[in-house]
């Protein structure tokens, strides 16, 4: 099964007067339980890519169907639904709401739904257990290390237990060591859990975790592959 395809997608964007096409015609799938690494050079349209994926911005042309459903048919509501619940994000500065404590950012995804908060706090203790911070619950994020911080953003992405988690240069921020554990998590994450998860990113060792790449120059696909485990 698919979680996502898409075809024949384009991304233009207009400054003054000028119209710079941003995506040329972007065809590929992604099936379920695969962890996707998009990568290529700076202003390539990674990015702009993983967002028009996620919902949070419009292609000019083409289409992409999150499990076989055209979004172009999706009307605003309902996209801001599917984005609560079967979409997850994590971003490279970690989004956090710094006054809030660990679980309550966790489950902000849960509050917005307008979901009672109650009914998921054994997952809130399951997943603080996953990603390693069950002492760090009632702390608030400036507390936290940068890692520490990535981690809980990857456990609100996890809490209202999406289908597909998009990541955006998830360790472009932290150090080799704290990197590598992040991606160990997201491993988990992938292999443990079954979770889709795509990423943006510039590290090759990053891209390693993953099942597959794809190589964007210039806003087109040049290359795309398997990854080979060493
Ligand atoms: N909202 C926007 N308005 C105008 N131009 C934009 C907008 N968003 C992106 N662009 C342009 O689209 C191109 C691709 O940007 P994008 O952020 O997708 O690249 P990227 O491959 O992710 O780059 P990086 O690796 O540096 O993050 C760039 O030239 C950028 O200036």
């Amino acid at each position: 099964m698919k979680a996502l395809e898409v075809s024949n997608l384009t991304k233009s964007f207009l400054t003054g007067k000028e119209e710079a096409q941003v995506l040329k015609g972007i065809d590929f799938s992604v099936d379920k339980g695969e962890f996707v690494s998009i990568m290529g050079p700076s202003g390539s349209g990674k990015s702009t890519l993983l967002y028009l994926l996620g919902g949070l911005d419009k292609p000019t042309g083409g289409n992409i169907y999150f499990e076989g459903k055209d979004l172009s048919t999706v009307k605003k509501k309902e996209m801001s639904k599917l984005r609560r619940t079967k979409i997850g994000f994590v971003f490279q500065f970690y989004n956090l709401v710094q006054n809030l404590s660990v679980e309550d950012n966790i489950m902000l995804p849960i509050i917005l739904d307008g979901k009672n908060p109650r009914n998921y706090e054994i997952k809130l203790t399951e997943i603080l257990e996953t990603i390693g911070l069950s002492d760090k619950r009632k702390q608030t994020p400036r507390e936290l290390s940068g890692g520490q911080q990535q981690r809980v953003a990857i456990a609100r992405a996890l809490i209202a237990d999406p289908e597909i988690i998009f990541l955006d240069e998830p360790i472009g921020n932290l150090d080799s060591k704290t990197g590598k554990e992040i991606m160990e998590l997201f491993r988990k994450i992938n292999v443990k859990y079954g979770k889709t998860l795509i990423q943006v990113t510039h590290s090759q060792s990053a891209a390693q975790y993953g099942t597959s790449i794809i190589r964007l120059v210039d806003g087109e696909i040049v290359e795309q592959r398997e990854v080979v485990a060493i």
